[in-house]
């Protein structure tokens, strides 16, 4: 029986692997379940298994090297045919929020120059309403508290409050791969998350949010009963 939160990210990991044919360009997520998924992938390539890879991390690219995994850059193969990759919630329409471990940007880059891009995650993830997670947006460095501000006054236009943290490790604020600070916003649930997203795309110095609407074709999801697929992993 699938037990620890470890065990379950890796049983949604291991299905996905079923969605990797021979020969396919693969997008590569970040964080803890990604991670998963990208050790499965490596001990396959190890048994003579050939894909092209494109991480959406420094992260996940030092991972996939250290595994033999054959790596690209996005402007070496700009269409990719699958993006496997984690999220910190998804709702029953695939909607999900990421960035949690900071690599959003790239993520969402990655994940729309794929035809299809599947999602493993434990149960732990699967909300009814989004915003459980604290949104995390990503802003240009420039005018940091400029833009919070505006972040602030666009959620609250949308009924939505709460605090609005500026992400740090350690002491300094947290930099992502694209050198830019990320705002974690605690807002609550989010009965309208694409009113949302297309309200935070409109402030100059955000440059991308952790909001993924209509992106993922499939959530694979592992709870203690076992491992399922919603969506459709095809097409
Ligand atoms: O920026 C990080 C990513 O969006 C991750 O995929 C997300 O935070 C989920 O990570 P984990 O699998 O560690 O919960």
């Amino acid at each position: 029986m699938i037990q620890s939160a470890e065990e379950l990210k890796r049983a949604a990991a291991e299905l996905a692997l079923d969605f990797v044919a021979p020969g396919m360009r693969l997008g590569l997520g970040t964080g803890s379940t990604a991670a998963h998924f990208v050790d499965l992938l490596g001990a396959k390539v190890r048994a003579g298994f050939k894909v092209v890879c494109v991480p959406t991390s420094e992260r996940t690219r030092l991972q996939a090297q250290s595994l033999g995994i054959a790596l690209a850059t996005l402007d070496e193969l700009p269409q990719l045919d699958l993006t496997v990759d984690g999220a910190d919630e998804f709702d029953d329409s695939l909607r999900l929020i990421k960035g949690g471990g900071g690599a959003l940007l790239r993520e969402k880059i990655v994940a729309a120059a794929s035809t299809r891009m599947v999602v493993i995650a434990d149960e732990s993830k699967h909300v009814e309403t989004l915003g459980r997670f604290p949104l995390p947006v990503e802003i240009d460095r420039f005018g940091a508290r400029a833009t919070q501000l505006q972040v602030e006054a666009a959620a609250r236009e949308l009924g939505l409050s709460g605090p609005v943290d500026m992400r740090r490790r350690g002491e300094a604020p947290f930099v992502s791969d694209g050198g830019h600070f990320i705002l974690d916003c605690g807002f609550g649930a989010l009965p309208d998350p694409e009113a949302l997203a297309a309200r935070l795309v409109a402030i100059p110095g955000v440059v991308e949010h952790g909001l993924f609407l209509g992106m993922a074709s499939a959530v694979v999801v592992a709870s203690a009963h076992g491992v399922r697929t919603l969506g459709q992993a095809g097409g």
